[in-house]
């Protein structure tokens, strides 16, 4: 291998007649006026002599050729491989052509591509293009991952990636983009396993039910660790909600606010005049609900039944009160009480205050992996709610320390959400989005970190983006977010314009810690969701299941007539849980007829179903 053509400080041409690049392979160039600079190769060709015209004209120009030939390559026979490479620091002049390039060993390397170890690390993958320094790979760094390419598991062949996790201190926040199938959602999961694995309070908002980690994928087992004491699964409603007392008048605007529709001046006011501190659900809906009361009856009306006469003095009581409250609040507009009124019932209709949060932040103080459940409304509300709670909580121990008081402990946590577009979209108010943008731009200081997945990185809020200092790029094919992620990290052109190729699972790491973009295989994760059963397979199975069972019932009551189906299809449902009546249960039967699992024969009087022979 050797530099080819016109070379600059910062890139130069590869050929070599033999040797095959490998797209992001680092090459080592022996020019030692230079200290032997390294690079990257972000560009291969081969040039073969069949298609003479054929060269990229953007990777090889006609001076590389010229140079090629001068330094006796034969550019109409020879088959070539070229490279473009990149040096990892610009050269303080041009690299000379001709220099001899070699492979690198991999301590002349380990600090670009190794940033902890893979006890403190983050274990996320195998960086690609790193096979040729397999064989010179630290010992602790061997064996720490498995591939899944092509459909099948293979040993780690490579490089492991790391991240260092102790780096967000100083570059905090990640950011994971990619489009549908590519492999985000997988990505996420291993990057939970690894944060289980280390013992980091972690709190996941799963609007899709995915995140469960007791299923072990089989080829794994014997290197999976056990992840069962280090998760737990709550789900917003049954296990954990909002502890109403606890409420600011300003935390109960923003719930309303997240409950539907938009909330209007006249209702924040509503909430303002009737909400008092403490207020439990019951006490704050009541009087919501009696102003209501006095405001629709009027004042007319509430005198006209209390001095109706024939009324219990219980009653004359709750008639004056109303007439108290009517005089307080009969300023308040009965439709914005109203509108109140619906949005909390709303959020107590769906079990939000039944319970508190104190499960989630046990399980933090436990260093455990919360993943909190919720169909994506709730998620919403529940989420700007407990964010802001443990984020409170971890601000105020670390301030107290900072006076020089004790505080009660409150770890650091990571905040993860997949769908991160919709918590903090762009341009439009959404109730999490302002203690997420907080946390994007102070959370450093208190220990508190995101983890943020999205297929639309054009949607998510431009200041949680640029804070976002470590992220990885999966396939992305939509223009428009492909111009987002070029802006937002150091992807070069060439990486930009791989990106609608990518393999599901093959990332581009752009972060601050390591200071340039790495390309990554994602490893293959230890757990697996539990219902990553094909639809298709499983409404076969469903069906299949179902007919058994069915046939099961029946057979032992055959011969069947159309004429008399009511006592079996009573039997059938209720012995296989069903819903049929007589024409269903004849559909069935003629369908399993139709599929030779069961007789049938016609007489002008009556169908008969029997038992095949
Ligand atoms: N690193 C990987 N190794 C092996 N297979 C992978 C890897 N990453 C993803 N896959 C496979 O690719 C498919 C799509 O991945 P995944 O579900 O993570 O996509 P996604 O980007 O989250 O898409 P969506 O946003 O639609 O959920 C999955 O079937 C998964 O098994």
């Amino acid at each position: 291998m050797q530099v080819v053509g016109v070379t600059t400080q910062q890139e130069v041409y590869v050929v070599s007649r033999e040797r095959k690049f490998r797209i992001n392979e680092i090459l080592v160039i022996e020019d030692p006026a230079l200290n032997h600079p390294r690079g990257e190769v972000v560009e291969t060709l081969s040039y073969n002599r069949l298609i003479p015209m054929g060269l990229d004209r953007s990777l090889v120009d006609t001076q590389v050729i010229r140079s090629l030939e001068q330094i006796g390559y034969d550019i109409g026979s020879d088959e070539l491989n070229l490279a473009k490479l990149r040096l990892f620091s610009e050269a303080p002049h041009p690299v000379r052509t001709g220099c001899p390039v070699r492979e690198p060993r991999f301590d002349e390397v380990r600090g670009l591509l190794v940033k902890t170890t893979p006890a403190e690390g983050m274990v996320l993958g195998e960086i690609r293009g790193t096979e040729a320094l397999a064989d010179t790979l630290d010992e602790d760094l061997r064996d720490q991952v498995h591939i899944v390419e092509d459909g099948a598991m293979r040993p780690q062949s490579g490089v492991p990636f790391l991240f260092d996790i102790r780096a967000m201190q100083q570059y905090p926040h990640i950011g994971i983009f990619g489009g549908s199938g590519s492999g985000k959602s997988f990505g996420l999961r291993v990057m939970l396993e690894e944060l289980m694995k280390l013992g980091i309070p972690t709190v996941v908002f799963d609007p899709h039910f995915e995140m469960d980690f007791s299923e072990t994928v089989p080829e794994l087992e014997a290197y999976a660790p056990d992840f069962t004491n280090r998760w737990v699964a709550v789900q917003i409603g049954q296990h954990v909600g909002i502890d109403f007392s606890s409420l600011s008048t300003r935390d109960l605007q923003g719930l309303l606010g997240a409950a539907g529709g938009s909330v209007t001046e006249s209702m924040v006011n509503v909430v303002q005049m009737l909400h008092r501190k403490k207020d439990s659900f019951r006490t704050f809906s009541d009087r919501l609900n009696n102003v209501a009361q006095a405001l629709e009856e009027g004042k007319q009306g509430l005198e006209r039944r209390l001095h109706g006469g024939d009324i219990d003095p219980v009653e004359a009581e709750k008639l004056k009160d109303l007439l108290t409250l009517y005089q307080q609040y009969n300023s308040l507009p009965l439709s914005s009480l109203k509108g109140v009124q619906w949005r909390l019932n709303r959020l107590e209709k769906a079990g939000l205050f039944q319970q508190d949060i104190r499960p989630i932040e046990r399980a933090l103080e436990q260093g455990r992996l919360v993943v909190v459940q919720g169909s994506a409304w709730l998620l919403q509300v529940f989420a700007t709610y407990v964010i802001g709670a443990l984020y409170r909580k971890r601000r105020e121990y670390k301030d107290a320390r900072m006076n020089g008081e004790d505080g009660r402990f409150f770890p650091p946590f990571l905040i993860v959400t997949d769908e991160a577009h919709n918590f903090a979209p762009k341009g439009v108010d959404s109730p999490a989005k302002a203690i997420l943008k907080e946390i994007a731009q102070e959370g450093r200081k208190y220990g508190v970190f995101l983890v943020f997945a999205t297929q639309r990185p054009t949607l998510l809020d431009e200041t949680i983006t640029a804070q976002l200092n470590t992220k990885f790029v999966f396939r992305t094919v939509r223009g428009t977010d492909i111009a987002t992620l070029r802006e937002e990290t150091d992807l070069t052109p060439e990486e930009g314009k791989r990106l609608p190729y990518l393999r599901s699972g093959d990332t581009f790491v752009s972060s601050a810690v390591f200071g340039r973009t790495v390309f990554m295989r994602v490893r293959a994760a230890y757990t697996r969701s539990p219902h990553v059963t094909n639809p298709f397979e499983e409404l076969q199975s469903i069906r299949q299941e179902q007919d058994e069972n069915v046939l099961n019932v029946l057979l032992a009551r055959l011969p069947l007539f159309d004429t008399d189906l009511l006592d079996a299809v009573t039997h059938v449902n209720r012995e296989c849980g069903l819903r049929w009546d007589v024409p269903r249960l004849k559909q069935e039967l003629d369908r399993l007829a139709a599929e030779g699992r069961i007789a049938k024969k016609e007489s002008p009087l009556a169908t008969r179903y029997d038992a095949v022979r």
